[in-house]
């Protein structure tokens, strides 16, 4: 078993009958939905919302039961991936592009678990390039403001076009190697017009499971 697989199995776990499940994107949340979709095939009762056109698309071939957001209500749990996890539990996302609903589901969850690799564990964010989400609508001006903030951006790519988002927007990887203050970072990042939203989870992991190399499992619970 790979070490993305031990973490999201043990994750889904915590699912119980009846509950409202959030189902992150990513190759890690991917073992996740497939763990839940053999346990919905042998009577696990549950209901789920999808963060990305491809988790939503993998779940039903599991037959397990999406819903709208807006029409499900609040969530018991979460299960998601991670791009870096830091000390204290705040997060980089969006490596897969999915940042903005993964965040909105989140948020609309009574509990975010967290499963990546030990790799993914860092003593501070920012090695990985922060995504910032960009409306297309004065992309450049926004692009500018992003460079002024010293924030390095790059436009992501898939080939020779810019990439969009499930939400038909881009994506801006901010290359900054280490980020000092991530929860102010993201709030100034989120008040610059043009921006949707941006990588950064702040305070919205409570377990964080992390596989590492040995095939052990290091379980990390938030106590605030
Ligand atoms: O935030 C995400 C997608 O937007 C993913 O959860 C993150 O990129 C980690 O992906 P993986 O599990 O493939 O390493």
């Amino acid at each position: 078993m790979n070490l993305k697989q031990i973490a999201a199995e043990r994750a889904a776990e915590y699912i119980q009958d009846g509950m409202k499940v959030g189902l992150g994107t990513g190759s890690t949340a991917y073992y996740a939905i497939c763990k839940l979709g053999e346990r919905v095939r042998d009577g696990l009762q549950i209901q789920a919302v999808a963060t990305s056109e491809a988790s939503d698309k993998l779940a039903r071939e599991w037959g397990i039961p999406i819903i709208p957001f807006d029409q499900i209500g609040r969530l018991d749990i979460t299960i998601d991936g991670a791009d870096e996890v830091d000390p204290n539990f705040n997060l980089i996302k969006g490596g897969g592009g999915a940042l903005l609903r993964e965040k909105i589901v989140a948020a609309n969850s009574d509990q975010l678990i967290i499963v990546a690799d030990g790799s993914k564990a860092v003593d501070k964010l920012g090695r990985f390039p922060l995504p910032v989400e960009v409306v297309p609508f004065a992309s450049e001006w926004t692009f500018k403001a992003l460079e002024s903030m010293g924030c390095f951006p790059e436009w992501r790519m898939n080939g020779d076009e810019r990439y969009l988002t499930d939400n038909g927007n881009l994506i801006a990887d901010c290359r900054m190697e280490a980020i000092e203050q991530a929860p102010e970072l993201n709030i100034k990042l989120n008040m610059l017009p043009g921006v949707v939203d941006n990588g950064l989870f702040i305070n919205m992991a409570n377990i964080v499971i992390l596989a590492k190399e040995d095939g052990s499992i290091d379980e990390l619970h938030r106590s605030n």
